[in-house]
């Protein structure tokens, strides 16, 4: 029986385990749904231990289902949904629901960060402080719920947590703690300036490991509770939109990644911290050692669809609702569709904005909205190439992952919206694959991350850009832009009405 290694992708709709063999071949994947929990207009929370469950049940089906041995199993690694705070009391157990990376109650501490620190909290975390990362959150507890923050010694992201509930060891990975803005990212260490600007004690945060630094063995009670030996190596694991870019093979500064996930993300490996986006785009700690990314984000890409299916199309199949949109035309007949549900990120920092479908007419059909849905999800990251192109930033491929990317249509969408070549993985599961490619290299099987990802990965069919498409798109895309500047004051005045009751 061949050695495996265990990737877990701790996403946020689901949990999914694959088993990946030394040649890269996925032998068996398990997956585990768990639900968002939204009890108040902008809070997205989830139960830290429906992930360990999640996982503990996938990695039980694997064993059970799919014929795995627990020994064929020689290391276990994370690919984790970023920024969740998961707060513990000195018993590592948790105090509150984790508050996730879409929750975007925190506007009044991101306004007070800026305040206190101004530029150098940009020059120090290289990035601005927006809603959805950890360090406004911590603030949120602080200044909200005190009596549960009084309890709170230490806290994690949710890969972090889980790996902890797998070994008993508590540590942060630097690309998940780069991603709480409490971190000096050219220095790699937690930012004293900012523990002492906010009041955060130093060793409130844990200790951080690389993505693939050994963490501990597969504790005894762990094995028990999973069907694991206890001598199963786990590693550090990265941020899941790092892992998938390592997963995807974005090794190169000519290759970007475009990530449909509950979020969507296009992300470029940067070589060294010298380039500058000025806080435009977030900019991180790579789970390859030494390196870096940046990326841009929307909040609801998968998610919009999802949330159009459920809510209008849930007599029909998932596959066959995508596919109706061909029947609709480029543009879908004239029909906009923005995806802020959740507020929005990049470009726009803005937790209350809320979407719309504008130029709805009488003759439009069901076809017609979801293509809508599927291109304003598009045009949204095609903002996100706008600040790259304005940067000066220069690529010729875009690598597509994520959910999103198992339709050929809407693939075909990207290119034509991007006006660039977009290839897709034989297997969209390019952050489960990365999780794998980090625990492969922590167990010595490959020398660097770079080259277990060439040998791990492989590229599925490119979609070349129609420039006939090219060119009606860019057409509705100057249309599309206008949008947020002409709804954001309704959409605001719209919640504050909602927050009222
Ligand atoms: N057949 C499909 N075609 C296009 N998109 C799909 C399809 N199935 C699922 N999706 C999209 O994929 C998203 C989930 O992607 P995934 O990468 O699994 O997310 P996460 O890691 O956030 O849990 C869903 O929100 C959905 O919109
Ligand atoms: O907040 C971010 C990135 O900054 C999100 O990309 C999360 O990391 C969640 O990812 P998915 O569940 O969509 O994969």
């Amino acid at each position: 029986m061949s050695d495996v290694v265990l990737g877990v992708d701790l996403g946020t709709s689901a949990v999914k385990v694959s088993a990946v063999d030394r040649q890269g071949k996925i032998i068996a994947q398990e997956a585990y749904d768990y639900p968002l929990s939204q009890p108040k207009p902008g809070y997205s929370e989830q139960n830290p231990e429906e992930w360990v469950n999640g996982t503990t049940v996938a990695i039980v089906r694997l064993i059970l289902n799919d014929g795995l041995s627990a020994d064929q199993i020689k290391g276990i690694s994370f690919s984790g949904q970023m920024h969740g705070l998961v707060l513990l009391n000195a018993e590592n157990k948790v105090v509150r629901p984790a508050i996730l990376w879409n929750d975007t109650r925190t506007t009044a501490q991101t306004k007070e960060i800026a305040e206190v620190m101004g530029q150098e909290f940009i020059d120090i975390t290289r990035n601005k402080a927006l809603e959805g990362f950890t360090l406004p959150k911590i603030l949120w507890v602080k200044e909200n719920e005190p009596e549960l923050f009084a309890q709170a010694t230490t806290f994690v992201t949710p890969k972090d947590y889980v790996r902890y509930r797998m070994t008993g060891n508590l540590q942060m990975e630097i690309s998940d703690a780069a991603g709480t803005v409490a971190m000096d990212v050219a220095k790699r260490t937690w930012s004293k300036e900012i523990q002492e600007k906010f009041g955060l004690a130093a060793d409130f945060f844990p200790e951080i490991i690389e993505a693939t630094d050994f963490a501990g063995n597969v504790s005894s009670a762990y094995a028990e509770f999973s069907g694991l030996q206890a001598d199963t190596q786990v590693f550090g694991g990265a941020a899941d939109n790092a892992a998938g870019a390592v997963g995807s093979a974005i090794l190169k500064p000519n290759m970007v990644m475009s990530s449909i996930g509950t979020s969507g993300v296009v992300l470029k490996y940067e070589d060294n911290a010298d380039v500058d986006y000025a806080g435009k785009i977030h900019f991180f700690n790579h789970a390859i050692p030494g390196k870096f990314y940046s990326m841009g984000v929307t909040l609801a890409a998968g998610y919009a669809l999802s949330w159009f299916k459920k809510t209008f199309a849930s007599d029909m199949d998932f596959t066959d609702m995508v596919e109706s949109a061909a029947k609709s035309t480029v543009g879908a007949n004239g029909l906009i569709f923005t995806p802020y549900l959740v507020g929005e990120r990049t470009p726009y920092a803005d937790g209350d904005i809320r979407a719309s479908f504008i130029g709805i007419d009488g003759t439009h059909q069901r076809y017609d909205f979801v293509r809508a849905v599927l291109e304003g999800i598009i045009y949204s990251f095609k903002d996100i190439f706008d600040i790259y192109d304005a940067a000066g930033a220069d690529f010729d491929t875009v690598v597509a992952i994520g959910g999103g990317a198992k339709s050929p249509l809407w693939l075909q969408i990207q290119a034509d919206i991007f006006n660039k070549k977009v290839v897709s993985l034989k297997n969209e599961q390019g952050p489960g694959m990365g999780a794998a490619i980090l625990a492969a290299v922590g167990l010595g099987w490959f020398d660097s991350v770079q080259e277990a990802a060439n040998t791990f990965t492989e590229f599925g069919k490119a979609y070349l850009p129609d420039p006939e498409r090219a060119a009606k798109y860019a057409q509705m895309h100057e249309i599309y832009k206008q949008v947020y500047g002409q709804t954001a004051e309704l959409s605001h005045q719209l919640l504050d009405y909602r927050r009222e009751f």
